[in-house]
C-alpha cells in the first residue's frame, strides 16, 4: 500500500500554549552517556540523544530491545544505571506536565463508567484552571478541540469501555495531545487504527509538533506511515544504536552491521522493505501490496 495524503485534514488542537510557540535552544530531550541494565543485562548503552523541539523521532528495534523502556525512563519511571537524563533542560521525573504520554495500547474495559471526554480532560489535570466559571469553560473547550483532532467527537458522552479499541486510542491521542506537552512520547499509538486513521493520527502528531515545538519521540514497529515526517532514527538492536536520518540508519550497510548479519533495505514504491533482520518484524510489505 502507498503512502496517500488524507482527504480530511485534521484540525490542530487548539492547545494550552497556543500562545507560545517554543523558540528555546533548550533540547526537549537530552541523555548523555545513558545506560539502561537489568541485572546483567545491559539494554543499551553509551546512549547520547538530543531531541530538539519540534523534531519528530522513530524509535526502532526488535521486541524486548527497550524501547519501551526508553520511554519510561524519559517519564521518571526507571532510573538509568548510569548516565543522565533531561527533560528540557530540568532532571526527568514521575508526573512531569511538560510530557503528553500515548502509552501502548491497552484495553479500557476496566475504566466503563469513564466517558471520553472525561479519559481526554485527565490529561489537563495537574494544570492551574481556577476553580472558576471561566476556566471549567476553557477547559470544556481544550477537550472538545482535542476530541475534534481525532475525529473523536462523537465519543465524548459515551463510556470508553463500550469504545472499539482504534477509537479508545484517539481518545488516548486527544488525552496526550490536549495539553499542549513540550515533549510527546508515543508507544506504538498507530496500532490498531485503520489505514486512514493511521494517517490522520500521524499526520496530526507531526503537525502538532512544527505547530508547538513539541518534541516526538515515536516508538513504531512500522516506520512507513511516518517516513514522510521522521526527521531522525534512533535504531536499537541486541544493546547497540544508532541514530541518524532515515537514509543513513535505513539502509543495508547500517542495518547488516547493527544486526551482525546480512540485511537487505530497498525502497520499493515510496516504502521502505527490511529483508534479513533476524526477529525483525517490521517495513513488511503485505503479500498482493508488493510492486
Ligand atoms: N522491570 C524490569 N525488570 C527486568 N527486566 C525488564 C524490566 N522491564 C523490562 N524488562 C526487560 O527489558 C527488555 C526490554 O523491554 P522493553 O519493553 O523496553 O522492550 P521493547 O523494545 O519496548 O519491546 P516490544 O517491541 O516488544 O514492545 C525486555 O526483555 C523486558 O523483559
Amino acid at each position: 500500500m502507498r503512502y496517500e495524503s488524507p482527504t480530511t485534514e485534521a484540525a490542530p488542537v487548539a492547545g494550552v500554549g497556543d500562545e507560545k510557540a517554543s523558540t528555546t535552544d533548550t533540547p526537549a530531550v537530552r541523555l548523555r552517556d545513558a545506560r539502561l541494565s537489568y541485572g546483567p543485562r545491559s539494554l543499551w548503552h553509551g546512549l547520547d540523544l538530543d531531541v530538539s523541539p519540534g523534531e519528530f523521532l522513530a524509535v526502532l528495534g526488535p521486541n524486548g530491545s527497550g524501547k519501551t523502556s526508553l520511554l519510561r525512563v524519559l517519564l521518571g519511571l526507571t532510573d538509568l544505571s548510569a548516565g543522565s537524563v533531561r527533560i528540557a533542560g530540568e532532571p526527568a521525573h514521575r508526573g512531569n506536565d511538560k510530557i503528553g504520554y500515548i502509552p501502548q495500547q491497552r484495553s479500557l474495559q476496566d475504566s466503563l463508567a469513564l466517558r471520553g471526554s472525561d479519559l481526554v480532560g485527565l490529561g489537563l489535570d495537574g494544570h492551574r484552571w481556577g476553580t472558576g466559571l471561566r476556566g471549567r469553560r476553557r477547559r470544556a473547550e481544550l477537550v472538545r478541540s482535542a476530541l475534534r483532532s481525532v475525529d473523536a467527537q462523537d465519543y465524548g458522552k459515551k463510556p470508553v469501555g463500550l469504545l472499539s479499541g482504534g477509537e479508545q486510542q484517539r481518545l488516548r491521542i486527544a488525552q496526550a495531545l490536549v495539553a499542549d506537552p513540550r515533549v510527546l512520547l508515543c508507544d506504538e499509538p498507530l496500532l490498531s487504527l485503520d489505514p486512514s486513521h493511521q494517517h490522520r493520527v500521524s499526520g496530526l502528531i507531526a503537525r502538532q509538533a512544527r505547530r508547538t515545538g513539541a518534541a516526538v519521540l515515536f516508538v513504531t514497529h512500522e516506520i512507513n506511515p511516518v517516513l514522510p515526517m521522521v526527521d531522525r532514527v534512533l535504531y536499537l538492536v541486541n544493546g547497540q544504536f544508532r541514530i541518524g536520518t532515515p537514509d543513513e540508519v535505513m539502509n543495508s550497510e547500517t542495518l547488516s552491521e547493527l544486526y551482525g548479519t546480512e540485511v537487505e533495505v530497498a525502497r520499493v514504491g515510496g516504502r521502505l522493505v527490511v529483508a534479513g533482520a533476524e526477529g525483525e518484524q517490521h517495513h513488511h510489505v503485505p503479500e498482493g501490496e508488493q510492486e
